[in-house]
């Protein structure tokens, strides 16, 4: 599979045929929208299945919207093509996800009344997971030797764009009443907290029973059995904080932190690493 670069970012074609960065930016938005956007490998499939149990706990439940697969708008699947178009009708609350960086939002979004929820997760575990599955999806070109993979990691060369653009991208609209930050960190070490959080967020409260019941059907043995294994496990692979020490050479690991405290200092956003 070949990517094409749009302004400045990579996008795999077959994924994201160029036409849906437009389909993506001029896609309507509803007040009630619920707008998840990721960064690849940072928690997409989590943060969608506890967002569909919290739905489901007031009865919505659409498998043809809020199937197995986090409704990615920007993509297209063999069976159902452009995923904007086909959110155009979906019945409302729709559920939303993106990994696009936020200068390919829809335009509408920002101001709305839909809610927002961005999360995150530390750019060493990231890097890690990413390399992983992109062994696992041959038809896209990325560097088969770790090594190479974090070099272009590292340049910021990689699909979606480069981590911290993306990251800081979304992290400056942080003062807007309509925005939630989650991550990964956060929800390993104590997921309760983080689903009541997003369900209070989400104007949909849940009482401590509610909230055990998510939480039980979202663990990461829990996920193991229920999301649908595409990409040889790549969605639940390990599920861990600090995966990075199983890759990263010490001298791979320092020139990872001089990035980080170079693109991150004074921003007020930092991550956990273990
Ligand atoms: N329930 C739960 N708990 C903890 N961790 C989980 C969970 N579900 C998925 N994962 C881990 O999330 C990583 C995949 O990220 P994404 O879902 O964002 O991938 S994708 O962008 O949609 O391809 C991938 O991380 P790694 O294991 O580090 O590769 C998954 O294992």
């Amino acid at each position: 599979m070949s990517t094409y670069k749009e302004r400045g970012v990579i996008f795999p074609v077959d994924i994201v045929p160029r036409p849906n960065l437009d389909l993506v930016k001029n896609f309507d938005i509803r007040d009630d929208d619920i707008m998840m956007i990721t960064y690849p490998k940072t928690g997409t499939w989590w943060t969608h299945q506890i967002v569909k149990q919290i739905l489901a706990s007031e009865g919505v439940k659409d498998e043809k919207y809020l199937g197995d697969f986090p409704n990615l708008i920007e993509f297209s699947v063999p069976e159902k093509g452009a995923l904007a178009e086909l959110f155009k009708t979906a019945p409302s609350p729709r559920v939303l996800a993106t990994h696009v960086p936020v200068e390919f939002l829809p335009s509408g979004l920002l101001g709305s009344k839909a809610k927002i929820v961005v999360v995150m997760r530390n750019p060493k575990d990231t890097a890690v997971s990413t390399f992983h599955f992109w062994q696992k999806v041959p038809e896209v070109k990325t560097p088969e030797s770790w090594e190479s993979f974090l070099e272009q990691f590292l340049a910021g060369d990689c699909p979606w764009g480069p981590f911290y653009d993306h990251a800081l991208g979304y992290w400056k609209l942080k003062d807007s009443h309509n925005i939630l930050f989650l991550k990964y960190e956060d929800m390993k070490k104590d997921l309760p907290a983080e689903v009541k959080k997003l369900a209070t967020f989400l104007g949909r409260p849940l009482s401590e029973e509610a909230v055990q019941a998510v939480v039980g059907a979202t663990q990461f043995d829990s996920m193991k059995k229920t999301v649908k294994q595409h990409r040889d496990g790549a969605f639940t692979r390990k599920g861990v904080i600090g995966d990075w020490k199983n890759s990263f050479s010490d001298e791979q690991s320092r020139a990872f932190d001089d990035q980080y405290r170079e693109r991150l200092s004074n921003t007020g956003l930092e991550f956990e690493f273990e």
